[in-house]
């Protein structure tokens, strides 16, 4: 008998790619299938690539459907999530793929979502690095409440990281632009998400310091570097359905040469499996990482004007949503951290 999971949401973007994934997973077993309003209908008329589970039918998002699972994956949006875990046993594996739990600073909650902190869980990115030398899988293996970070945080934080890491970078003049894909912003229908509102244009939204990902973004860049880090970020949105292409600029400290750079990188990056330093030259492309739960990174230094540039790429629903679920999954089990995760992509 497998590990039996549950994926709340089930009929959104980010439960239909938790269900690709572990429609492939060789250890874990699907169980309930939840939605909210859709509770009751067929999921093939939410996700129709998803033949195998064609004939299920959505429960509604209880914790009577969701309790006797060994896994639960909350793919719900913000606010829904922490009234449903607050439910659930305290042995069952509880995956949030929404922000409730990834904040640490109750302050910093309030003043980009507004309402209650919901308090925090082991935030699920492993190969975020740490300043003591460990990396943020270390507080996965064995945990039983998980956050999973927000897709820009993944793409701009595995980008940055290794320069605050090795103490490369000033920690007061962080710029991250970023790209994301329409099925970042979730299946709910949105005039600006309309396809003649987005085709053939790009535009920027949540400008100004004011987007919830800034504090997630700031807390992992200084988690990595041992102290506090400040970011402007601005998102924008590109006429594709999926992927990030997060652009990151920071100060060099004074005296780091390139070579110092490329060095802390490549070492960074260099034992994992889903996260990659590009060769030099070669930049990342959204497109090579679709549907595949990896990172592609290139680094270089603007000397002109004593910057580092790294630029990162992920498919939002993968490495960024499902893909970093179910590796956070599977350290929490003990199971080996890549399994059933694909590194192939699908091109072009
Ligand atoms: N899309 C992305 O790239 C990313 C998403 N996330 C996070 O994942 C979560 C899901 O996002 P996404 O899949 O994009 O969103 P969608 O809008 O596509 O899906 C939302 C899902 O939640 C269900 N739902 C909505 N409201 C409730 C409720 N009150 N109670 C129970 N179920 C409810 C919906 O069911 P129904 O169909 O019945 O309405 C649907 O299954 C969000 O928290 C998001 O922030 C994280 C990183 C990236
Ligand atoms: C294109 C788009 O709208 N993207 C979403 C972010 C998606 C994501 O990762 O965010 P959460 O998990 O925090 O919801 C946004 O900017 O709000």
């Amino acid at each position: 008998m497998g590990i039996s999971a549950a994926v709340a949401g089930a009929s959104g973007y980010a439960g239909g790619e938790l269900l690709r994934l572990l429609l492939a997973h060789p250890g874990i077993e699907i169980g309930a299938l939840t939605a909210g309003g859709n509770a009751g209908t067929r999921l093939a008329e939410h996700q129709p690539h998803l033949l195998p589970l064609a004939d299920r039918v959505l429960a509604p998002t209880t914790a009577d459907e969701l309790a006797g699972h060994d896994l639960v994956f909350l793919a719900l949006p913000h606010g829904a999530s922490a009234a449903i875990a607050a439910q659930l046993p305290a042995d069952t594996v509880v995956i949030d793929c929404g922000a409730d739990h990834r904040l640490v600073s109750a302050q910093a909650w309030e003043e980009f979502y507004g309402g209650e902190h919901a308090g925090s869980w082991a935030y699920g990115l492993p190969e975020l690095p740490r300043a003591d030398g460990a990396r943020q899988r270390e507080n996965l293996r064995g945990a039983r409440r998980i956050a999973v970070p927000g897709c820009y945080p993944t793409a701009s934080s595995l980008a940055l990281a290794p320069g605050f890491a090795a103490g490369l970078l000033e920690p007061d003049d962080v710029v991250v632009v970023a790209a994301s894909g329409t099925s970042g912003a979730g299946r709910a229908a949105k005039v600006n998400m309309l396809g003649s509102e987005v085709m053939g244009s790009m535009s920027p939204y949540g400008v100004g310091g004011v987007h919830r990902h800034t504090p997630e973004i700031e807390q992992n860049l200084g988690l990595a570097g041992n102290q506090p880090v400040r970011v402007s970020f601005t998102p924008t949105l590109a006429p594709m359905s999926r992927g990030i292409l997060a652009t990151c600029t920071a100060r060099l400290k004074p005296g780091v040469t390139a070579g110092e750079v490329r060095e802390a990188w490549q070492n960074t990056y260099r034992d994992e499996t889903f996260v990659h330093v590009l060769p030099e030259g070669r930049w990342p492309r959204t497109a090579d990482t679709l549907g595949a739960n990896t990172a592609l990174i290139q680094v270089a230094v603007d000397e002109r004007v004593g910057r580092v540039i790294a630029v990162s790429a992920i498919d939002n629903l993968a490495k960024g949503t499902a893909g970093g679920a179910v590796q956070s999954a599977n350290l929490a089990l003990d199971l080996p951290e890549v399994l059933g995760l694909p590194l192939v992509g699908v091109a072009p």
